[in-house]
């Protein structure tokens, strides 16, 4: 029988009748829809688990809202669900199930792939990971030369990052305060050696990330570091102390020189920006200690129980998909912010950026077709209040519409009482003046010069999410990225992409590769590119010829570009 091909979303009655809506509102004002509903905040407001998403204070209504839900029906964003969970091979491109929600299923749980209930082997991995883990921090493990680690060195990029960079962050008030945890990822030489500054290599252990065991800047500081202690210790069989590897690719592993017994592995079926939960996170869980890493697994679980169970009208990951939705579609919209305000949050919008970026940056559709309508937008964001004092002056007057995320919590982690106060009534208080304003008469009622009057008037209407949860904590930590893992999932069922693929980071790849060896080889083949790039090369080429290493403390040559 011959496959029906997907409707284009565009094509559905519900993107007509969304359409209308948006004109049915094009300049009613959030003043009048809370004047008009004074039940707005609780009507658009919902709780799971301790976690609260008030999404009154945007551009919508019940009718607006109605409209998204039915669309998310009409595509079949409850089917799809259901399909991630009963692990489908839902990544079409690369056939194969995109089943992050296994790794954290319950002990007891069932979740079958291809045949094989996988969360037995999930277990295992988290319970040797666990065993690992416990003895680096009790001073069990012991370096080549007899001594106990103190230092940990997490070499990743992207996915084999992010995740573990942003949570350890996030979860430093929980670290091992002996424990000194660090991130290698850019293949960029100052990275490695600012990470390694100060550290001694018979205490240091290094966790090399990488699903693949083939990204070229992972492998190239994993060689660095493993030169590094070598040199420091003497012996190649250090290497068996000091590095353990998190991949999916046994064979390259051994390739490297890790022994498999020092590898904790993962599986094709989890994507690197959906992996922070798996053994990806081992860095992680040495230093937050696996009793707060498991509760950060039941925060996920938590989400994605609700996920999976709530109806799509009071499904948080379905709302916020079908906001953002509106406003990607229908307000022309490019980028969205993430505005967390927590000091421990300030990696949570990079790690964000390539969740949503690199899973919904897609602009041919899973049958193969063009899409016709935005897909992904742009994300970017700071904690406040920094970013008051930075960037905010173009979201209150700006003439882009950012709709924005604000992130917040009850209680500090740490810190007196009275800075957080202050950090949450300006979180309070950005939100009040995106939606409401300040009008042209309430400026001159305020006796502001006349010819100021529209300098200091604020328009409103610039819409806003507000997540709030009691203290940030493992689990919450979890909630919330498992919350943005299903918005994103969500938003691509919508689109009709594929969220777990990346072709469009190949192409930089290969050209990279090429121009490697243009640039480093004595003989180097004849440089086949456009004009502009041809120079380039050149000039490079000129100046490393000419290079001089800075001396320590000194100047750098710069004969390249001065
Ligand atoms: O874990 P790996 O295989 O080293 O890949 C690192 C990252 O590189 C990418 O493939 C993009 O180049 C990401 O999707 C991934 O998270």
């Amino acid at each position: 029988m011959m496959e029906l091909l997907q409707t284009p979303v565009d094509q559905r009655p519900q993107w007509a009748a969304l359409a209308e809506h948006r004109a049915r509102l094009d300049g009613v004002s959030l003043r009048r829809l809370f004047a008009e509903n004074p039940g707005r905040a609780s009507e658009f407001t919902l709780g799971v688990d301790g976690l609260l998403l008030d999404y009154s204070k945007n551009l919508i209504d019940a009718e607006v809202m109605g409209a998204l839900v039915d669309l998310a029906y009409a595509t079949g964003v409850h089917r799809r669900i259901e399909a991630m969970f009963e692990g489908e091979r839902i990544n079409t491109t690369e056939d194969r199930a995109a089943a992050h929600v296994a790794l954290r299923a319950a002990r007891d749980q069932r979740m079958v792939i291809d045949g094989e209930n996988v969360v037995p082997r999930v277990h295992h991995v988290l319970d040797e990971m666990g065993a690992f883990a416990t003895r680096i921090r009790s001073g069990a493990w012991l370096g080549y030369t007899g001594k106990a680690i103190k230092n940990v060195v997490n070499i990743g990029i992207g996915g084999s990052d992010l995740g573990p960079v942003m949570a350890a962050e996030a979860l430093s008030a929980y670290s091992d305060p002996g424990l000194n945890v660090r991130f290698v990822s850019n293949v960029d030489g100052s990275d490695i050696v600012s990470a390694l500054r100060g550290l001694d290599q018979s205490e240091t252990l290094y966790v090399v990330v990488s699903k693949t065991f083939t990204t070229v800047e992972t492998l190239t500081n994993a060689r660095t570091a493993r030169r590094l202690l070598v040199d420091a210790l003497g012996n190649e069989d250090a290497v068996r102390r000091h590095f353990v590897a998190v991949s999916t690719n046994a064979k390259q592993v051994r390739h490297f020189g890790i022994e498999t017994e020092n590898m904790f592995g993962f599986w094709d079926w989890v994507g690197g920006r959906y992996s922070v939960e798996s053994a990806v996170g081992l860095s992680l869980m040495i230093a937050i200690g696996p009793e707060n890493f498991a509760s950060m697994t039941d925060g996920f679980r938590a989400m994605d129980t609700h996920f999976r169970e709530a109806p799509l009208a009071h499904n948080m990951p379905v709302l916020l998909a079908l906001i953002g939705l509106w406003y990607n579609n229908f307000h022309d919209a490019q980028t969205h912010a993430i505005l967390p305000y927590s000091t421990y949050l300030a990696r949570f919008p990079a790690y964000l950026q390539q969740l949503d970026m690199e899973s919904n940056g897609k602009s041919v559709d899973t049958e193969g077709r063009l899409v016709r309508v935005r897909t992904g937008p742009v994300v970017w964001g700071e904690p406040g209040t920094n970013g008051q004092h930075a960037f905010y002056q173009l979201l209150h007057q700006g003439t882009h519409l950012v709709p924005c995320d604000f992130i917040g919590f009850l209680r500090p982690v740490d810190g007196p009482d009275e800075h957080h106060d202050l950090l949450m009534a300006n979180f309070f208080a950005q939100t009040e003046a995106l939606a409401f304003g300040r009008s042209e008469e309430e400026v001159a009622a305020a006796g502001v010069r006349a010819d100021l009057v529209p300098h200091r008037s604020f328009a409103g209407d610039r819409p806003t999410n507000t997540l709030l949860a009691g203290r940030l904590n493992p689990f919450v930590l979890g909630q919330l990225v498992a919350l943005y893992e299903h918005k994103v999932f969500t938003q691509g069922v919508l689109w009709g992409i594929n969220s777990f693929d990346q072709w469009g980071v190949e192409l930089g790849k290969v050209l990279a590769h090429r121009i490697f060896d243009e640039l480093s080889q004595d003989e180097p083949p004849a440089p086949g590119h456009d004009e502009s790039t041809n120079s380039l090369v050149s000039m490079y080429r000129t100046a490393a010829a000419r290079r001089v290493r800075p001396r320590p403390g000194g100047d750098r040559d710069g004969a390249a570009v001065r």
